[in-house]
């Protein structure tokens, strides 16, 4: 399918002209639709998953998986209609980065990848320290990749938000899986947080190293040999990705389906793995082949950045709530952990 025919389906769709005739085909290019009144779904045989379902209300919008499509919410409405999370047509958002807590196969020191391994005890009390850190900042939306550890992390985190809302993961693997976890109440969608899983932002594949113990690889093959495989921008290990390769996966899926969350006005957290995130940061940040050897990231610490006027601005790791640190990093994450604090008071 064309972008172009792609976009004139989202034009005609948020212009409403095809919602006024219900029950009917359209044919749009190479894009059947159909509006089934009673469940407002839209039959749509669109050929890519442009994002989520989340609500019925103000369509916009269009997510389609093999042939099912239903049209969601659009991403310039809140996900609740308080607007102090988000602001409809604010030119600025928060956008939370968080890599895993410490998993059982970093304990070990074994090569994980896409081996869907879970959090040590440590590695959840990371993820609960990270929550407390973010725990004044907005969160409209959450993107995890497939794996658990990343999942846990995002969860565990959102127990400390004091914004007390509910973080809910986004069946969309099928049409059955789509219904069977609609929520049929505005007042319950407006506390709640809608969890999108993305196998996209899964952890580097790291061929046939996974299930090796690091120091062990290091021994076989030389150090400076596992240092190029870890860190190198586009040199891969063994039948494995390189950055590069994840790259092209991980930023592709931000730019195409979280990069317009944040022109939204939607504020974002990605919890994920150490190289899928460190590719998104390479682009964030503009950081070339040679620069990006350098970057690491400790689990489970956020990063915070500031989306403003199509920009992204590094604000750092927000401080936790024991220690000094910047109160807010702009007017308006004053102004929401302002109102937290009279909601909380
Ligand atoms: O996949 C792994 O082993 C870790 O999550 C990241 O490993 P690395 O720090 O060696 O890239």
């Amino acid at each position: 399918m064309s972008a172009q025919v792609f976009h004139q389906a989202m034009g005609t769709l948020q212009s409403n002209r095809l919602l006024n005739n219900s029950g009917t085909h359209h044919e749009l290019g190479n894009i059947r639709v159909q509006l089934i009144p009673k469940s407002f779904k839209l039959n749509i045989e669109l050929s890519r998953n442009r994002n989520f379902r989340f609500g019925k209300k103000n369509f916009g919008i269009i997510q389609a998986t093999a042939s099912q499509t239903s049209v969601i919410e659009s991403a310039s409405s809140p996900s609740n209609h308080d607007t102090s999370d988000s602001k409809k047509k604010s030119n600025e958002a928060a956008l939370i980065l968080v890599r895993h807590g410490e998993s059982l196969w970093n304990e070990k020191n074994l090569f994980t990848g896409c081996v869907d391994v879970p959090l040590t005890k440590k590695g959840v009390e990371e993820a609960i320290e990270a929550g407390k850190r973010i725990s004044n900042i907005p969160v409209d939306m959450i993107y995890t990749s497939a794996l658990i550890r990343a999942q846990m992390t995002a969860m565990l985190a959102m127990t400390q938000h004091r914004r007390r809302k509910v973080p809910i993961i986004m069946h969309n693997e099928s049409e059955q899986a789509r219904t069977w976890s609609q929520i049929f109440s505005e007042d319950t969608m407006k506390q709640s947080i809608p969890v999108v899983t993305a196998w996209q932002l899964n952890e580097r594949m790291y061929g046939e190293l996974q299930g090796l113990n690091k120091q062990e690889t290091a021994d076989r093959y030389g150090k400076e040999q596992v240092h190029v495989w870890r860190r190198s921008y586009d040199i891969p290990p063994p039948n494995g990705e390189s950055l590069e390769m994840c790259a092209q996966r991980a930023v592709a899926y931000f730019k195409d389906q979280i990069e317009p969350q944040l022109q939204s006005g939607k504020n974002v957290m990605i919890a994920a793995h150490g190289n899928s995130l460190r590719s998104i940061i390479m682009y964030l940040d503009k950081l070339t082949s040679q620069e990006v050897i350098s970057l690491e990231l400790s689990t489970g610490i956020p990063m915070l950045y500031i989306f403003k006027e199509g920009k992204f601005i590094r604000r750092g790791s927000p401080a936790g709530p024991a220690e000094a640190g910047v109160y807010a990093y702009t007017r308006r994450l004053a102004q929401y952990r302002q109102k937290l604090d009279e909601m909380l008071h």
